[in-house]
């Protein structure tokens, strides 16, 4: 029997992250080949003309699997009935900033779409945060949405998770598919650590660890943290614009993995509101309430979970 479809809600849809992800959820990169989907598109209304253009684009593109198409910037419109919310609309940093200076900007924008998502998503609907400063703008949702379960709410490192995995591969000439288990602990932002202590590398000779494999200490803690750490500012150099392919594809890759669960024996990275587990406190810190919140989440999952989880 046919799957019934799951709306998908893509905030910020006419922006360049959401013109990579959308066709990327249609056509099943998100939540599976078998998983017929229904794309609810919110944008403000300066960009409305642009999100009927990339509704006509998705019509035009004929997914086998997309069964509908909701493009609004009515932001109720736009929440009903959402089984998975995927928050992008903002603002972007520009060459020179740090993620805290949209931090003004974004912050205002959660609070208003909290309260849409928790008076009129499904129940149990969960949660992924993109838009920077994303630590923060998730804790701002957890706030002004009390009855949304904070385990609900999440927040990306997956791109650094995945950034970590490519410099691995990269360094030691293997396939990023053999590289597994980096951690990103704390914040997206330049404050991240990207952690390799537990990383291992599939080879012909069975699983090694990436330190054992990589001999080079300084590089490992010295250019390959900070490279992760300040790979976004290095892409918004280089194109003028910041990442939107692989900060989509790791969109995909995070809630895939929350929904469907990860391998046997590997984890992935998602910020999420600390519960005290990792040896650290719970609830936001006091002194740096978006810098610490948030940590890791291992989801080493022993069954899928089912969407109405
Ligand atoms: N967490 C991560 O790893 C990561 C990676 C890349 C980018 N980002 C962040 O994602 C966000 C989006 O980046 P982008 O490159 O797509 O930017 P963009 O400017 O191309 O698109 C953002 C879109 O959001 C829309 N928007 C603005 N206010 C809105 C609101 N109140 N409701 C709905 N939509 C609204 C804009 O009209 C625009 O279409 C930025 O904040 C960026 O910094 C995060
Ligand atoms: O760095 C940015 O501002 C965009 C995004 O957070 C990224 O990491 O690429």
């Amino acid at each position: 029997m046919a799957k019934e479809p799951v709306r998908v809600l893509v905030t910020g849809a006419a922006g360049q992250i959401g013109y990579a992800l959308v066709p990327m959820i249609a056509r099943g990169v998100m939540l599976g080949t078998d998983q017929p989907v229904i794309l609810h598109m919110l944008d403000i209304p300066p960009a409305a003309e642009a999100l009927n253009g990339v509704k006509m684009e998705l019509v035009d593109a004929a997914f086998p699997l997309l069964k509908g198409v909701v493009a609004t910037t009515d932001a109720v419109e736009a929440c009903t009935g959402v089984n998975i919310a995927v928050m992008v609309g903002g603002f972007p940093r520009k060459e020179g900033m740090e993620r805290k200076d949209v931090m003004s900007k974004n912050v205002s924008i959660y609070k208003a779409q909290a309260s849409a998502l928790e008076q009129h998503a499904a129940p149990n609907c969960k949660v992924l945060v993109v838009a920077n400063p994303a630590n923060t703008n998730a804790l701002i949702l957890k706030e002004f949405a009390p009855s949304i379960p904070a385990k609900n709410i999440t927040c990306l490192t997956r791109l650094d998770h995945n950034r970590a995995l490519g410099q691995i591969s990269e360094k030691l000439n293997v396939q990023v598919s053999d590289v597994k288990n980096v951690i990103i602990w704390g914040n997206h932002s330049s404050s991240q650590y990207p952690d390799v202590n537990h990383a291992t590398v599939n080879t012909a000779a069975g699983e090694k660890p990436v330190r054992e494999l990589v001999k080079d200490d300084a590089w490992l803690n010295g250019e390959f943290i900070t490279t992760v750490q300040q790979r976004g500012a290095a892409i918004i150099k280089a194109r003028k614009l910041s990442s939107a392919l692989s900060a989509a594809s790791s969109a995909c890759d995070h809630i895939r993995d929350w929904v469907l669960g990860t391998p046997e024996g590997t984890w992935v990275s998602m910020g999420v509101y600390s519960d005290g587990s990792y040896n650290v406190p719970a609830g936001p810190s006091h002194t740096h309430v978006s810098l610490k919140c948030f940590l890791p989440f291992n989801s080493v999952l022993p069954r899928p979970l089912a969407l109405s989880e």
